[in-house]
Formats: C-alpha cells, structure tokens, sequence
C-alpha cells in the first residue's frame, strides 16, 4: 500500500520544553493509526505538525511524497481545506446552520453553489446512520449524532488523510463505539487514511496501529492489529 503521509525526524520546542524529539511516522492508504500517551506527551502537537497546523521546528512532512512544511500559509492552508478533514472533540459544528450546510461548508468555502454543496453532503447521511436528521440544527443533536455530522464535514472533500483529535472525549462509552466503529470504517471505505489521538485504548483498539508517544517520542509502534 502506498504512503500517504509521512513525518521525519520531526521536533517542535515550546521554549525549554520538547514537544516533540525526533518523531518518524507513516500512515499508509486507507490506514488507521490511533496516537496514545500520557498527558502533554506530544500527542496534539504531532498531529497538528502532520496535519500542517503546527510547523515543525526540524523534519519533515510529506503528503504523498511532497514536503508540505516549506509551503507558504496560503498554499498550506488550501491543501488543508482540500486534502485533510478535521474532527475534534466538540463544538465544530456551527449551531445557527442545519446538519446538512455544516457538512456542505467545506465545499461552499471551495467555492461549490450552495445547492450542490448540500446535495452532496446529503449523500454521507445515510452512511453514517444520520438519515432524517438533514434539517436538525447541532443543538437539536444528541453528541454522538453531533460527532456523525462532524465526522460527515471531515470527509465530504474527499480527504487523502482525517485527522481526529480525541473525536469521542465527550461521548459515553457505548456512543464512543459506535462513533470510532463508524469513523473507521467509513473514511477506509472512501479511501482516506485516519491518524486519531485518543487516550481510550477500547476507541485506540478500532484501528489498524497504536503509536505510543512518550516524552515527544515514539515508545512502541504496534503492527496492524485488525485484519
Ligand atoms: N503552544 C504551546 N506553548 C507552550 N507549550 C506548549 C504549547 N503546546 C504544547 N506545549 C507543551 O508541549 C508538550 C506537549 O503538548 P501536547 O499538547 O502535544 O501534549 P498531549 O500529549 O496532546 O497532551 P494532552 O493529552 O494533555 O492533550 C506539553 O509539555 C505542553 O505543555
């Protein structure tokens, strides 16, 4: 399978503190790979670097091959809106717009008509259990239902890589499940690579590979655990 993203001996200071200390990461076509470690490891500040949000201070990211990191902000910040999808732990969603716009927005800031922007968003309801639920506005959404249209929005731009920063914190175990199962396998069906942090080994456990991080290193990479 092919590389799709890739850091190199990737280190990032906050002053006296090192965030990250030399970091080689891979994540492959349709790969899942769940960043674990304890508090202020450098679990957030690897994915924001891998995801262009974070420049490293040394190393390298490249997606498919191409350094991303020497790219100018606007250049960075086009690749993010049209290659990457973003999920985070709560509050994206924009309360004012019903579910189905917060998913077409990606495609409207592209430049898509709204119309067209929102029958294509339509088509990622039904496959992450949302059917029905087009008009809701976020605040008429359980969490689990909330994280599902997130996780609609990350992938409606058709992202070579998800990045997932602890998407279930604020869910219960049995919706956190529900939602990892869901955000799994749907961007592997639609081709995208997933690189999630997370501090539940049972959500950790839905992909393909655990990276721990340790003191902004890597201190165990785990092969592919699910077949
Ligand atoms: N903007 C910043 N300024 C200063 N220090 C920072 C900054 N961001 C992160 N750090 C420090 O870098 C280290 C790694 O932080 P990071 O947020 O990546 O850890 P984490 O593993 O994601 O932690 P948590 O699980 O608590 O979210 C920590 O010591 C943190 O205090």
């Amino acid at each position: 399978m092919n590389t799709v993203l890739a850091g190199r001996g990737l280190t990032k200071k906050y002053g006296s503190t090192t965030a990250l200390d030399g970091v080689d990461v891979e994540v492959r076509e349709r790969d899942s790979l769940a960043v674990m470690g304890p508090s202020g490891s450098g679990k957030s500040t690897l994915l924001h670097t891998l995801a262009g949000i974070i420049r490293p201070d040394g190393g390298t990211v490249l997606l498919r091959g191409q350094a991303i990191d020497g790219l100018s902000e606007n250049r960075l910040s086009t690749l993010r809106r049209k290659r990457f999808g973003f999920v985070f732990q709560f509050g994206q969603l924009l309360p004012e717009l019903p579910a189905e716009e917060n998913v077409a927005l990606p495609l409207m800031l592209e430049g898509m008509p709204r119309r067209q922007a929102v029958r294509q968003a339509r088509r990622w309801f039904a496959p992450l259990g949302l059917d029905g639920l087009e008009h809701r506005r976020p605040g008429q959404l359980s969490g689990g239902q909330a994280q599902r249209v997130a996780i609609a929005r990350a992938l409606v731009v058709e992202p070579d890589v998800v990045f997932a920063d602890e998407p279930t914190g604020a869910l219960d175990q049995a919706t956190s499940t529900e939602v990892v199962r869901l955000l799994t396998s749907v961007a592997r069906e639609q081709g995208a690579a997933l690189v999630m942090v997370t501090h539940d080994a049972d959500v950790a456990a839905h992909c393909d590979r655990i990276l721990q991080v340790r003191d902004g290193r890597i201190s165990h990479h785990s092969q592919y655990t699910v077949a």
